[in-house]
């Protein structure tokens, strides 16, 4: 269980997580959508602990998270996997040794320099390729390949850390629909195999109903709406979008990021009506 207790994050003047309060069980799929501004990233950064907290508190199984500090802070980013709109690959490296930088945690600091990894690691960075069903692409540089197989790759890089949660930043916001798909198929299907939380920053409506059991409305840093798929109706979007952005959340919908699973495994997911 993951609980956000009365969690604030200020930037100066600007306050862009406003008293937030959540409860996510294991092995959730979770959606958070808002417009831009709503405090949706800086939220998902702060349980990465990629930002600090202002106020309030951040658990994990019983772990204060908000207050680590150290080897069990790195312990904590090995189990909690981040994910990002532009990918974050080394460009100019091949992809099993990208992929293999998701164990950067958990070495000795020298092999890491030298890029020495184990037979163990080399096979465990291919089989998270299989996964993903990009091994073929093993040995060309990150920067050759599309976005969606880059992006293929980074969750490839995120399942080596054997995560207990994958955090993914608008994770499709740079992808055609096909790819879009691709990858929320892929994050889906990690999710229901592996009792992996996933929670996810989305812009679009129909991809958080589409993939996710849950859907978490943010608008001015507060959390607006926490609800299933079901109940996302259209005057809870106004709240979460406001009257004028209500028509961007909708039309984007039906045009550039327009998706559907491919294949449904997990019995609450629903294909976008
Ligand atoms: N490092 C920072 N310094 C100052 N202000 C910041 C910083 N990070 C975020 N903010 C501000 O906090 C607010 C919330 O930003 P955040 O990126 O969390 O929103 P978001 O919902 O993820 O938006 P988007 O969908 O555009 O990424 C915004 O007003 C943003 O300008």
């Amino acid at each position: 269980m993951l609980k956000i207790s009365h969690v604030s994050r200020r930037f100066g003047n600007k306050l862009a997580v406003d008293d937030v309060t959540l409860e996510i069980p294991q092995g959730q799929m979770v959606g958070i959508i808002g417009r831009s501004g709503a405090g949706k990233s800086t939220l998902l950064r702060m349980i990465n602990r990629l930002s600090d907290v202002s106020s309030g508190y951040i658990d994990y199984e019983g772990s204060r998270v908000s207050e680590l500090k150290g080897q069990a802070l790195r312990g904590w980013q090995r189990d909690c996997a981040m994910i990002f709109q532009q990918f974050n690959l080394v460009p100019r490296l091949d992809v099993i040794t990208n992929v293999m930088l998701g164990r950067l945690n958990g070495r000795n600091p020298l092999l890491n320099l030298l890029q020495v990894f184990s037979a163990d690691e080399q096979f465990a960075a291919l089989k998270a390729l299989e996964r993903l069903d990009i091994a073929q692409t093993a040995t060309q540089w990150a920067q050759t390949l599309s976005g969606g197989q880059q992006q293929r790759v980074a969750i490839a890089r995120a399942l080596m850390q054997g995560p207990r949660m994958i955090l993914a930043d608008e994770p499709i916001a740079s992808l055609d629909p096909r790819n879009a798909q691709i990858v929320m198929d892929s994050l889906r299907d990690i999710n229901a195999e592996g009792k992996i939380t996933v929670i996810t920053n989305l812009h679009t409506l129909d991809t958080a109903r589409a993939y996710c059991e849950r859907i978490i409305g943010m608008a001015a840093g507060k959390v607006v709406f926490d609800g299933t798929p079901d109940e996302l109706t259209t005057d809870v979007a106004r709240t979460i979008y406001g009257a004028d952005g209500l028509k961007e959340a909708f039309s984007e919908a039906l045009t550039s990021t327009s998706i559907t699973p491919l294949t449904l495994k997990t019995s609450s997911a629903q294909p976008a009506p």
